[in-house]
């Protein structure tokens, strides 16, 4: 068998289910960009106007839309709608399975996972999970005794896990499209010179964290600070009306340029989301986390928690958050500069993208 022939014996078609937040559908996005550079075909199923719909084909993989209605863990009137639009879901999930013929299925969490992993382990088909945060998912929790593989982040996830196969391996990070010429913070109007402050909120924005911040801009600026701001689409007009003409200011809803921001900056305020925090590791940038109070079961904090007692970040409960005591944080890490940096730079490397994917081309017998 010539090395052409044998390569194409190898190759497999990988289909992800993932969305709802960023969280979900970046670790997806990692993953795919990796298989697809060695050579395998990658297809993503999402919900029809999701934020995944757009962010997966910007990508350039292709997607294909099914209409899937969340199950709210509280009482809603729209979870009447869930047995219905479940079904219809599995079986419009199913007949894109039966069109692509994956040899697995990638599910790394939101509603959208339900009816694709459903599917395919009615269709046999192998399934792998991705849990990003301490605490799984109902999704998760759900699909993992029936995948060959559940891949987690923190050591406690397993203990939620019991019925299945568990690996920690990390969150994968996707390599996000970067405008050529943003080598320098002159691009955005900044000056190379003084310290930033990243402030990001998530894939969505945090109208708690643009609050204080707005409340905060005044003593930023007079300490001569400045601020790459990311407000989310809720309110960005408003935030940026006021303050996209201010110097020291960049401000923005959503950016395909966060890894290139996170490079300049001097220290991040941000939500405890599991793959923010992946980012801020890898990139070395000390933060305040102010976890997302609501988040099921807490597990920001705990997140939040972890990278705190690491000292690599300052937990800051939203509870406490205003402008005196995130001044105080940000004087604290900046007053121990070198502690947090330390840290950061001694922590392992990631490797969760090519640890999955070595794990699951074994499982499959196709190493
Ligand atoms: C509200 C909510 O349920 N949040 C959850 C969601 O967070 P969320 O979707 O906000 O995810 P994270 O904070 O973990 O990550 C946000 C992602 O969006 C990207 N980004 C953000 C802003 C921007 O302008 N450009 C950009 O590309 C970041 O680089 C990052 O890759 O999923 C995470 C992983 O399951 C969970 O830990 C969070 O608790």
């Amino acid at each position: 068998m010539n090395n052409l022939s044998s390569n194409q014996n190898l190759r497999v078609r990988i289909l992800f289910g993932c969305g709802g937040t960023g969280g979900h559908i970046f670790p997806a996005i990692a993953l795919a960009q990796e298989f697809k550079k060695l050579g395998n075909e990658v297809m993503f199923i999402g919900n029809r106007g999701g934020m995944e719909e757009h962010i997966v084909q910007e990508e350039g993989f292709p997607f294909r839309a099914i209409k899937v209605q969340k199950l709210y863990r509280k009482f809603n009137p729209a979870n009447l709608l869930f047995p219905f639009r479940l079904v219809s879901s599995l079986l419009e999930s199913k007949k894109i399975m039966k069109d692509f013929k994956p040899d697995a299925v990638i599910c790394t969490g939101g509603f959208v996972s339900g009816p694709v992993g459903l599917a395919s382990i009615i269709m046999k088909i192998p399934l792998y999970l991705h849990e990003s945060n301490s605490y799984p998912g109902l999704t998760t929790k759900f699909l993992a005794p029936h995948s060959r593989i559940t891949f987690t982040v923190y050591d406690k996830t397993k203990s939620f896990l019991k019925k299945s196969r568990v690996q920690k391996v990390g969150v994968p990070l996707a390599e996000k499209k970067e405008k050529a010429t943003l080598s320098s913070l002159t691009e955005i109007g900044l000056n190379p010179e003084k310290k930033v402050i990243l402030v990001t909120g998530g894939s969505q924005g945090s109208q708690a964290i643009n609050s204080v911040i707005e409340k905060t801009l005044p003593q930023i600026i007079k300490r001569d600070w400045q601020l790459i701001w990311q407000t989310g689409k809720q309110g960005y007009s408003n935030y940026a009306n006021k303050f996209s003409n201010l110097s020291g200011v960049y401000i923005f809803d959503f950016s395909p340029l966060l890894s290139s921001f996170y490079r300049f900056a001097t220290l991040a305020i941000t939500r405890a989301g599991a793959i923010t925090i992946a980012e801020l590791e890898a990139n070395a940038v000390p933060a305040i986390l102010i976890p997302l109070p609501t988040a099921a079961e807490n597990h920001q904090f705990y997140n939040a928690r972890e990278q705190e007692k690491k000292g690599v970040a300052i937990l800051l409960p939203q509870a406490e958050l205003n402008t005196q005591t995130l001044l105080n944080s940000m004087d604290k890490i900046l007053n121990n500069y070198d502690f947090y940096k330390n840290n950061l730079e001694s922590l392992p490397p990631n490797t969760a993208k090519q640890d999955i994917i070595q794990a699951i081309l074994k499982d499959l017998g196709k190493e």
